[in-house]
């Protein structure tokens, strides 16, 4: 039984946790008890922090306090908008100036590298969330030859991104649709980058490395990075002026995978998908845009008529992210790094967690290379 191999460490409970429970089988998730559909539409993304890192949702005066904390760690110096500038000039992909941009950013943190109290993770997870954002709209707007726009504290941590976006503030409705993707992507269970990060952090290594490795595994395809597919893929469908069930049926025949489709733990449709699928559709009747909805809608009509989601390969979150981003002018590149935006604090809050009775993370893989191997001198080779 020790010897069991679990490729993709698919089931192995490796840690307990407080934090988030998803029920694959009900499509249900949890933040410390509370269902993800009455944080959506209930509470900010300052709110579900403060849950995540202090155990219990805040009280008005709790709430104000810490905001105005947060708020206060929004600016980058110089230096690193420097460094942002530099990779934008260098084309490098928005995921990877974040993750270099992140990096960067612990050369500034006020913190010791001896201040390991427990409570500096923390603190330096708070800094880290607040500067994210910035670091992310300058990248974007220095890319798009314009100034950087400074962070206003006044803002909430939704809506000053999309004032730091556009250098316009947001209307109310693109603000607390922002608000509500950001609540929706904040924590997951052991997803691969939260994984990432536990694996770094469980070496008593600091909060920035943890995060500068989650950032990396959300990047790929497999994880966070669907959601940039999906809306290439809709993208596509649109310039072949295929019917996109045809697309689909197309790249299934070819033995592709459909992004935003499947799921490790769900096996029937993401609730996060259920609540941004039905805010597209608020968006895109208000606007009279329906077009991703079309697509997206006859996309997983047809996947369900064909049994795949009867099978357990249903929209999971990416699914309908892309589209909700794109109603509010976000680039495409940037839903990623917007999942990363989110996510970091869920990666902090389980860093910290684990880090309270740590064990460092160490599994095994079975040797299946070669025994007894002669050693030949490299001048005898
Ligand atoms: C925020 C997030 O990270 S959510 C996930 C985002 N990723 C995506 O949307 C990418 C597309 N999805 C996938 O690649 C997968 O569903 C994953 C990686 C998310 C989960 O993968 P796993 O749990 O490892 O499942 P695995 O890769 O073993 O697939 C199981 C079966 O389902 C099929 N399958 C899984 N996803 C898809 C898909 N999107 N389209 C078509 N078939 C799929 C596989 O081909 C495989 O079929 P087989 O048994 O006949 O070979
Ligand atoms: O849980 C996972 O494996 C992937 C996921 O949906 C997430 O990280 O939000």
């Amino acid at each position: 039984m020790a010897d069991e191999l679990k490729r993709g460490l698919e089931g192995v409970l490796v840690a307990e946790s407080d934090l988030s429970y998803v029920d694959g089988e009900v499509g249900k998730l949890v933040y410390r008890g509370y269902d993800i559909e009455d944080l959506a539409r209930g509470a900010s993304y300052e709110e579900v922090l403060y849950l995540l890192w202090h155990g219990s949702l805040p009280t008005a005066a709790e709430l104000d306090s810490f905001a105005v904390d947060l708020a206060a760690e929004r600016d980058v110096g110089d230096d690193v908008i420097e460094t942002v500038r530099a990779l934008a000039d260098a084309g490098e992909r928005p995921m990877a100036a974040l993750r270099t941009a992140t990096s960067m950013l612990s050369a500034y943190d006020p913190d010791e590298e001896s201040d390991d109290d427990g409570e500096a993770t923390l603190r330096q997870g708070r800094r880290i969330t607040a500067k994210i954002p910035t670091v992310l709209a300058a990248f974007e707007r220095v890319r798009q030859g314009e100034a950087p726009v400074a962070p206003d504290p006044e803002l909430s941590h939704a809506g000053n991104f999309l004032y730091m976006l556009t250098g316009t503030e947001p209307d109310a409705v693109s603000e607390e649709t922002f608000d509500m993707a950001l609540t929706l992507h904040a924590d997951h269970g052991l997803n691969a980058s939260t994984f990432t990060a536990m694996v770094i952090g469980s070496t008593m290594a600091d909060v920035y490395s943890g995060v500068t490795g989650g950032i990396g595994a959300l990047s790929g395809p497999l994880h966070g990075g669907a959601n940039q597919d999906v809306m290439e893929v809709l993208h596509e469908i649109d310039a072949s002026s295929k019917d996109p069930v045809q697309w689909v049926k197309d790249k299934r025949d070819d033995g592709g995978r459909i992004p935003g489709f499947g799921h490790r733990v769900y096996k029937v449709k993401d609730p996060r998908a259920k609540i941004l699928e039905e805010k597209l559709r608020d968006l895109s009747e208000s606007s009279g845009d329906t077009k991703w909805l079309d697509y997206t809608t006859a996309i997983e009509e047809y996947l369900t008529d064909q049994g795949l989601v009867e099978k357990g390969i249903a929209p999971n979150v990416d699914f309908y992210s892309g589209s909700v981003y794109d109603s509010l002018g976000i680039p495409v590149d940037m839903y990623t790094p917007i999942f990363a935006m989110s996510r970091v604090g869920g990666w902090i809050a389980h860093v910290a967690e684990y880090q309270e009775d740590n064990r460092l993370i160490r599994p095994r893989a079975r040797y299946t290379g070669p025994e007894d191997s002669e050693f030949v001198p490299l001048d005898e080779r």
